[in-house]
């Protein structure tokens, strides 16, 4: 897949996700094969304010392995290229992406997020002020619109090829839907469709045959999985070698999975320290144990450590106990 003269390979990309895709996170991600990866949203007048946290989520160094989308969020023209155009040149980002997808009260309130699928003009404004600042390929990501009366995914589409837009992701499910239904596939075919740009599918990819699916029912170029990823990288190494090869891959045992979760533990102490990495962990470490033995009861004891060496040793003795 191609987002201007950026070639990407392997068309199979992590998803922002606020609070879930960090750095230490996407070190894991990238080590199952994915080319592409997407920081979770960063606020543009954050970042120029300068605020510490901004650049928390916006480090990384998976280069050159592998290219980094950042995303940005914001309402302004000016302040959106300015972020994007500093990103670029400080951090050395690859692309950068608009979010115009982010359901949040609290975001689409300024009229960030997803409330620019109900602005055209100013999300055109937007994207062209991104593009002219950024002098790397710039990507939309939205929703398939803001409600169901106002499905305009392909309108909004048609506005970002025009106005420079490198690439769409299309997520199928409106902004008053948040996560809830089945996302709509059809509306990804529609906007592939109408415009000339590669489209990314993305919701619902939850297996290597849905992965498979969504570019057979859509044609879109490439995908984006979110969800599916959570306390699970493999899914992207299973989705890849699917779509290579046919074949499905075996699927780690439950001590390969506790492996994982004290290595991204330790990724994630080392990177935020002890005192903000461990609460960071909680929600993943629960993730990586969804479905293995005595979940529930270790789940509990997790959420009651607040030191890095107490919940390593709870895991590596869990792990311990699942070999025999
Ligand atoms: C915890 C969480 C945080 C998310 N944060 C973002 C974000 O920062 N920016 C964004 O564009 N989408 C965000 N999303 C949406 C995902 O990128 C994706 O569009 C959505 O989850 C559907 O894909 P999936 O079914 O593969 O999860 C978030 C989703 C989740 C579950």
């Amino acid at each position: 897949m191609e987002f201007n003269d950026l070639k990407v390979e392997t068309p199979v990309f992590l998803a922002p996700m606020a609070g879930v895709s960090d750095y230490p996170y996407r070190q894991l991600i990238r080590e199952m094969g994915v080319e592409l990866l997407y920081t979770e949203m960063v606020s543009a007048k954050g970042y120029e304010y300068g605020n510490r946290r901004t650049s928390e989520l916006i480090t990384f160094s998976e280069k050159p392995q592998a290219k980094i989308a950042v995303q940005i969020f914001g309402e302004d023209p000016k302040f959106m290229a300015q972020a994007a155009a500093g990103i670029v040149e400080e951090y050395g980002a690859d692309l950068i992406d608009i979010n115009m997808g982010c359901p949040a009260r609290k975001i689409v309130k300024n009229g960030a997020g997803s409330a620019l699928m109900k602005n055209l003009n100013l999300a055109a404004e937007v994207i062209e002020a991104v593009v002219d600042s950024a002098k790397v390929p710039v990507t939309v990501k939205m929703r398939s619109g803001w409600d169901q009366k106002n499905i305009n995914a392909v309108e909004l589409a048609k506005v970002a090829a025009e106005a420079g837009a490198a690439a769409v992701a299309v997520h199928g499910r409106t902004r008053n839907q948040f996560y809830k239904g089945e996302a709509d596939w059809e509306i990804i075919k529609a906007v592939v469709a109408a415009v000339e740009i590669p489209v990314i599918g993305n919701g619902d990819i939850f297996s290597a045959a849905a992965a498979k699916a969504i570019f057979e029912q859509t044609k879109c170029q490439g995908i984006m999985i979110g969800r599916a990823a959570q306390g699970y990288p493999w899914i992207f190494k299973e989705v890849i070698q699917y779509l290579k090869t046919g074949k499905i891959i075996d699927s780690p045992a439950a001590y390969q999975k506790i492996e994982m979760a004290i290595r991204h533990l330790k990724l994630a102490v080392n990177y935020y320290g002890e005192r903000h990495g461990v609460p960071i962990m909680r929600k993943h470490i629960s993730w990586y144990l969804k479905g293995l033995a005595n979940a529930s009861e270790m789940k509990n004891k997790v959420n009651q450590l607040t030191k890095a060496d107490e919940l390593i040793e709870l895991l590596q003795k869990y792990q311990k106990n699942l070999r025999n």
